[in-house]
């Protein structure tokens, strides 16, 4: 899937995996982030378990993702406030300490998905700026377009 975000004078494109978040396949993941410019962890905000789960997958990041990916936490299914069990400040106030991007949004109601990626696009870095080696970023022009890998 991919999905491209006019920032600036520049446009990301986000080459996008959406890899299975059963424990299951976890031995998966790797694949799926080695390489990846982000990384958007979701969780479910009607189900405090899935914010437990997050975190683990924050920690499999720090620990053997690439150095410089940006996280973005997204709390999905705000539509269903009423059933909310993740407090909007609980998971904001964990968001900053790990210095993640953090929007609450819904799939279902395409509310915030837009933002999610600006907010993460302003975390990238130009791509002048990627070009200079050693920065870490895999990017590639295509005419206007920089690519941005995520997972
Ligand atoms: N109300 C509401 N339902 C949603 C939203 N996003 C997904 N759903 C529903 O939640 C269920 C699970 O959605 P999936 O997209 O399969 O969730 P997933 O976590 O990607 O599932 P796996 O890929 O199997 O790990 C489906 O019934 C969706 O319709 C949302 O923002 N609001």
């Amino acid at each position: 899937m991919t999905k491209t975000v006019p920032y600036h004078n520049e446009l990301h494109k986000f080459l996008i995996w959406d890899t299975a978040g059963q424990e299951r396949f976890r031995a998966l993941a790797p694949m799926y982030y080695r390489g990846s410019t982000a990384a958007i962890i979701v969780y479910d905000i009607t189900k405090e378990e899935t914010f437990s789960t997050l975190k683990n997958w924050v920690k499999e990041l720090q620990q053997h993702g690439p150095p410089n990916i940006v996280v973005a936490i997204a709390g999905n299914k705000c539509d269903l406030n009423d059933a909310r069990e993740v407090l909007e400040k609980d998971a904001k106030d964990y968001a900053d300490s790990i210095n993640a991007v953090f929007v609450e949004t819904s799939a279902k109601n395409a509310i915030n998905i837009s933002e999610l990626f600006i907010e993460i696009s302003r975390r990238l870095p130009s791509s002048s700026s990627a070009a200079t080696p050693g920065k870490g970023f895999k990017l590639r022009r295509q005419s206007s377009e920089v690519e941005q890998n995520c997972c």
